[in-house]
């Protein structure tokens, strides 16, 4: 992959309010370039900041995590592709799939499915009833989601290999759950290191508070960047 290893990093900016937002893509403005604005931040005006980052340069990952009936879904995926903004996501159910990609249309928009979030485990999808392993579910909704032309798929580092060998080289493998050694887990379940997630075929790693809770955010960010690069030139 030729993309360059601080546009492989993704910071979340789960914070409650834009100003704050503001204040750490300035503190990270010589480190980063790719941006996450997950539920607290949208519904605190950060649907509208993430069409300003778009239009100042940025790249912009709206992590909605649609899923609704395939009209709804359809046309909030229309209107986020007139954001700007360089990700979407939704959940990877094949009718949730199929209405974001006919959103989505010919714009440069690009439609990630969510597959088995990063903080469940083998028990939490038991306890929602579905059946399988996180292996063989991530793995089946790989296969529907390139069956029915996604543009990416976000899972744990642990199943990119996996996830790779389903779904070809196109298709982008984006993972959040990245823990640099030493980092708390917080509510991850699946969380894998930097270095290990682009060796197993990561193509973009989705880091929250081990930076934006960190003494120093732009070191903290400075440190993965840095093992991107490493992990990428072996
Ligand atoms: O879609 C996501 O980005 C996502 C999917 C998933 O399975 N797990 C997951 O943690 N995320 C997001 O990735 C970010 C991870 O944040 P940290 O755990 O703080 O690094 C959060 O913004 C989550 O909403």
């Amino acid at each position: 992959m030729l993309v360059a290893a601080r546009e492989r990093l993704i910071v979340a900016l789960d914070v409650p309010t834009v100003g704050e937002a503001e204040e750490l893509v300035e503190a990270l403005a010589e480190s980063t370039v790719f941006y996450k604005i997950g539920l607290e931040l949208a519904v605190a005006g950060g649907i509208e900041f993430a069409g300003e980052l778009a239009a100042a340069g940025y790249h912009v990952f709206l992590d909605l995590k649609l899923h609704d009936i395939g009209n709804t879904v359809e046309r909030a995926t229309r209107r986020a592709a007139e954001l700007g903004v360089s990700f979407l996501t939704v959940h990877a159910y094949p009718q949730t799939m199929r209405a974001a990609v006919a959103g989505r249309g010919s714009s440069d928009l690009r439609i990630l499915a969510v597959t088995v979030l990063t903080s469940w485990d083998d028990g939490d999808l038991a306890a929602a009833g579905i059946q399988g392993s996180v292996a063989e579910t991530v793995a089946r909704q790989a296969a529907q989601a390139k069956e029915i032309g996604v543009d990416g798929i976000v899972c744990a580092a642990a199943e990119a290999a996996a996830v790779r060998a389903i779904v070809g080289p196109d298709m982008a493998l984006v993972t959040p759950g990245i823990r640099p050694a030493g980092a708390a887990k917080g509510d991850q379940k699946r969380v894998v290191g930097p270095a290990a997630a682009v060796r197993a075929g990561a193509d973009y790693l989705v880091v929250g508070r081990p930076i934006i809770a960190a003494p120093d955010p732009k070191r903290a960010a400075d440190a993965i960047v840095g093992e991107i690069a490493a992990a990428a030139a072996i």
